[in-house]
């Protein structure tokens, strides 16, 4: 699958973050639970740099739990402070807040030292696409104080969100581009939704989540749909799915591409239960990878014949 974003695009998505950055005290990184590193940036460290950060593991509703809390050891054992949360039912966030409050107060008794009157402790949502950064911030902006105005001093005018005591949420997220250089990680972030349906080949992502769903949680389609068994070949074992939905076009013939869409879209509505498509036991040598520099280079050079993800 070569779906990539223009080295163009990729660059203005950059700069647009790096102005939002100097805002902010803190960033709040939105990864997907389910798919902790896939759904990370691969320049991260290098765009945030020093500003205090917050991973915030979302859409922990639909992962795994077990593997979650191993992934949120894994982060703080990294130097970065990570929690679960969800953003649609605002799970988690109050605690989000308070440990972004938490991280910037050195800084705020620094500048009470100085005789700087203490002020509200800035953050901004960071994530790839369909990570869930808007439905965070609406979260927040519902729980909370309506938008203040513009502050006055900055380019362009900017919308903070009051949450809480000393606390304020830039209203508009950075974007930032997910690493596609790798197959499995392509596939890993169609199935669960990081990629617009529009444009994914949804035959290998149908085949991908049959697969993994074969190898991490047996049993978990059979009973999905009513099946005593299904076949190990992942083509067949689809073919029989639409068979047993009454997929059926003329002739008795399974409709594929309606069974493709069928698991695709049950696989990221968590109908076949919490899953986890990222451990971070078995990763362990892909973790260390994302931080290598030859990395940059990789997602410089894409190719802009190559189809973009917005
Ligand atoms: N189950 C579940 N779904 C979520 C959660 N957060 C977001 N979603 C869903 O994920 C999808 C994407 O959420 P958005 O908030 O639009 O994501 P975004 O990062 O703003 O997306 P872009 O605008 O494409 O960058 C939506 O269908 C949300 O309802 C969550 O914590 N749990």
């Amino acid at each position: 699958m070569t779906i990539q974003w223009f080295p163009g695009h990729m660059a203005k998505a950059r700069r647009e973050v790096t102005e939002k950055l100097k805002l902010v005290d803190i960033v709040m990184e939105l990864v997907d639970a389910r798919l902790p590193l896939s759904s990370r940036n691969p320049m991260m460290d290098e765009i945030v740099q020093h500003k205090p950060r917050l991973v915030l593991l979302n859409k922990a509703d639909l992962a795994d739990p077990r593997i979650t809390d191993q992934w949120v050891k894994y982060f703080r054992a990294k130097g970065l402070d990570a929690l679960p949360i969800n953003a649609i039912k605002g799970e988690g966030l109050p605690k989000a807040a308070a440990e972004a409050k938490r991280l910037f107060a050195p800084k705020i008794e620094a500048m009470a030292k100085k005789g700087i009157r203490p002020r509200a402790t800035r953050a901004m949502i960071l994530g790839i696409p369909n990570v869930g950064k808007s439905s965070l911030i609406n979260r927040m902006a519902k729980k909370t104080i309506a938008k203040t105005g513009d502050r006055p001093g900055v380019t362009q005018a900017q919308q903070w969100i009051k949450v809480g005591k000393d606390f304020e949420l830039l209203d508009t997220p950075g974007i930032l581009w997910p690493k596609f250089e790798d197959q499995q990680v392509g596939l890993r972030l169609a199935a669960t939704g990081a990629i617009k349906e529009e444009i994914l080949d949804t035959e290998p992502v149908a085949i991908f989540i049959v697969k993994l769903m074969n190898e991490l949680y047996k049993g978990v389609l059979e009973s999905r749909y009513n099946l005593e068994s299904l076949p190990e070949d992942p083509r067949e074992a689809i073919e029989a799915i639409g068979r047993k939905r009454g997929f059926l076009r003329q002739g008795n013939v399974v409709d594929l591409e309606a069974t493709w869409k069928l698991l695709i879209r049950e696989f990221r509505g968590g109908q076949f239960g919490r899953i986890s498509l990222e451990n971070p036991n078995e990763l362990k040598e892909q973790v260390e990878e994302q931080v290598q520099p030859e990395q940059k280079q990789v997602q410089e050079e894409a190719t802009p014949e190559e189809t973009t993800v917005e």
